[in-house]
């Protein structure tokens, strides 16, 4: 469902995505790791069609960007890390935008929509974006995206700026959407998310994918034997030496 071939991304001469390469299916989370500048964001703008590649191919549902950038876009899900709205709209007149613009107007989608917005608790459709919260952003962000289930979902860091419940909430349905086929694909800084959530994890650094697989199959990449997620990350990131900084401290 989205397949990356060589994706690379240069700013002027800086390589930010360095010659990846990723293939998630339906019916699959993968979860996307990394220390900060690591690359992510620059991989998921470049898989959702805000960011173009340098070079390399993307392909989403078996079609190319370069030929079916739109159809693309408008099977897709995507969650940014930051909720861009417009902030002079109300909830409700935002959600009615995104129905319009993505041609949605089916009983199911409405009941859907209120289903999430139930569960997430959001009541407050009939005030101003600008007057939400990040947290109440990020929901109706997400409600907006998941009342269309889309096949494809990609979420950059999704649970930021959300309250215990709605992580919890956020994290229920993107399990039921996957066991209904949906592929997804999301970024976190939270490894024990990561490690209770994914199929398959992969962990990129300074543009470059240093390992990739379930959770067994990154244990054996390991020197450290049965460890972590935390532990396997901060060692295959530079990280482990952080027990004798604090020490230091
Ligand atoms: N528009 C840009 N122009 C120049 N450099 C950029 C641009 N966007 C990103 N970068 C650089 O590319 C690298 C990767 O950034 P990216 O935002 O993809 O990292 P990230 O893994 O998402 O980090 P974080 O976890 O901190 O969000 C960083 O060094 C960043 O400064």
């Amino acid at each position: 469902m989205i397949k990356a071939i060589n994706l690379t991304k240069k700013f002027k001469d800086f390589t930010a995505v360095d010659g990846i390469n990723l293939n998630v299916s339906a019916g699959e989370i993968y979860g996307f790791l990394g220390p900060n500048g690591a690359g992510k964001t620059t991989t998921i703008k470049m898989l959702t069609g805000t960011l173009k590649p340098t070079s390399g191919q993307i392909f989403i549902m078996d079609k190319d960007y370069n030929n079916y950038e739109l159809e693309i876009k408008r099977e897709i899900g995507v969650v940014p890390d930051e909720p861009k709205m417009y902030e002079n709209l109300k909830g409700s007149e935002y959600i009615e935008f995104v129905m319009n613009v993505y041609k949605l107007n089916s009983n199911e989608i409405h009941s859907r929509f209120n289903e999430i917005c139930d569960a997430f608790g959001i009541d407050y459709l009939n005030d101003y974006i600008g007057d939400y919260s990040h947290g109440m952003k990020q929901k109706l962000m997400v409600a907006s995206v998941l009342m269309r289930k889309p096949k494809v979902i990609f979420l950059d860091e999704p649970t930021v700026g959300l309250d215990a419940r709605a992580a919890r909430i956020l994290k229920e349905l993107l399990q039921k959407y996957k066991s209904e086929g949906s592929a997804i694909f999301f970024t976190t800084h939270i490894l024990e998310i990561a490690e209770k959530m994914c199929d398959r994890i992969g962990i990129i650094d300074h543009g470059r994918i240093l390992a990739e697989g379930n959770l067994e199959e990154l244990r054996s990449l390991s020197k450290l034997g049965n460890r972590s997620l935390e532990d396997i990350f901060l060692e295959l990131t530079g990280g482990s030496e952080v027990k004798e900084i604090i020490d230091e401290l």
